[in-house]
């Protein structure tokens, strides 16, 4: 306000043009009987017609001097105070950091209490941003959104977000049975509680897109969900499956998804959440060992050494958008998870199993991964250590 008032004539000017300019209709629009000027002169702006910030701001002093019949100290004040209360609240860089601060738990992390990959990850999957998992089937990709899920709905004191999750289960895969399996294995303290189960099954919603033309209108009515409701996580199981099958293999595949991906990774962003998606790896031959270089100057370096019968489902493209990449694989009959891409980790890999708690880590040091190794995905073993049984 002080600082309104003591703005040169000149400064004011300019701020007048840039809240018509910049300010967006809305505060244009804003009535002046809303502004809290002294009555007197509020009933002289009425008197003449000047009903909003815009048909104020338009005049300059001179013409609103003449037109009102005031002098230039009460005109000027006037428009200071429709200018302070038009003009959108300027923020510095560190009120924003201040802010952010303020509204994330955890500091803007969502930790998959796998202590290893919780402290490669400086706290767990980002707020913001897209993380995906990528593995061959069976390898552990679901099991590992079950256990996202229950942490995103898990109470805050007991290192959850306590919020909502969205999970689209493409493939009809999720299982409630399984996820309370987990619950019940991973937090016994919480889950024996009364009712607490019900509660946290509760918080996850689980949507069941039929096409890619559902989802796309699904997603739609997710950003309004989102924004509304407290949803904390937002989960596509898998992505891949919901081009399988559309489209034909070769590099168009890549554009079916490619506003999808722009749409999540906004979403992300703008809702301030985890954004996980999980993607299959296609195989082209029957063997045993095959792995899949994902950047594609590695592809052409390496095509001797890997074999490339594997290819992401989703292709480059895709693999580029992904702020994360967490590639789950098997070597020797042992499940892995590697940190593949991530601009603030290096590049560990971490034994893992599967287990009636869903995914635990068999050591929390990780080995460091050199060269092409981090963006291959191995299979090898991989079908020894499949389990055959009832998994629903
Ligand atoms: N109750 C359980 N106890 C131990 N391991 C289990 C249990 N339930 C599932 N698993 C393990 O999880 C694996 C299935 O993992 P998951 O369904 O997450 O695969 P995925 O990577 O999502 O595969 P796809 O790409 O086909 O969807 C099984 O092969 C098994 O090894």
């Amino acid at each position: 306000m002080l600082y309104i008032k003591n703005l040169h004539f000149k400064q004011i000017s300019i701020i007048k043009s840039l809240i018509i300019i910049f300010g967006g209709r809305d505060m244009a629009n804003k009535r002046i009987t809303e502004m809290g000027l002294p009555k007197s002169i509020g009933h002289i702006f009425a008197a003449r017609n000047i009903i909003t910030a815009k048909d104020a701001l338009s005049l300059t002093e001179f013409e609103l001097m003449e037109l009102l019949d005031v002098g230039l100290a009460q005109v000027k004040s006037a428009l200071a105070l429709i200018s302070e209360m038009t003009s959108p609240r300027y923020q510095t860089v560190q009120t924003l950091l201040d802010q952010r601060k303020q509204n994330e738990y955890l500091t803007g992390h969502l930790p998959t209490q796998l202590k290893g990959l919780d402290a490669a990850l400086c706290g767990g999957l980002p707020f913001g941003a897209l993380t995906e998992l990528v593995g061959p089937s069976g390898i552990g990709k679901t099991q590992f959104c079950l256990k996202l899920s229950l942490l995103a709905a898990l109470p805050s004191c007991y290192g959850g977000l306590d919020g909502q999750v969205i999970y689209i289960d493409v493939e009809s895969k999720f299982s409630s049975r399984r996820l309370i399996e987990i619950g019940i294995n991973s937090f016994p303290e919480v889950f024996c509680l009364d009712g607490i189960a019900k509660e946290m099954a509760g918080r996850i919603t689980v949507l069941r897109p039929g096409s890619l033309t559902e989802f796309t209108e699904s997603l739609q009515e997710i950003k309004v969900s989102v924004l509304q409701y407290k949803v904390k996580l937002l989960i596509v199981d898998s992505m891949a499956a919901l081009v399988s099958g559309e489209y034909e293999q070769g590099p168009q595949r890549q554009h079916p998804l490619g506003w999808h991906i722009s749409f999540l990774k906004s979403l992300a962003e703008f809702s301030r959440i985890p954004v996980v998606m999980t993607n299959q790896v296609r195989s082209r031959g029957a063997n045993q060992i095959s792995q899949y270089i994902f950047q594609e100057s590695t592809v052409e370096d390496d095509t001797e050494k890997f074999d490339s019968r594997l290819v992401a489902a989703l292709g480059i493209h895709w693999a580029h958008a992904v702020n994360i990449r967490l590639v789950l694989e098997s070597r020797s009959g042992q499940r892995f998870i590697k940190v593949a891409k991530s601009p603030m980790s290096p590049t560990l890999a971490f034994p893992f199993q599967v287990t009636s708690m869903g995914i635990i880590l068999l050591n929390d040091d990780g080995v460091e991964m050199a060269g092409p190794q981090i963006n291959a995905i191995d299979h090898q073993g991989h079908s020894d250590i499949i389990f055959h049984g009832d998994e629903r």
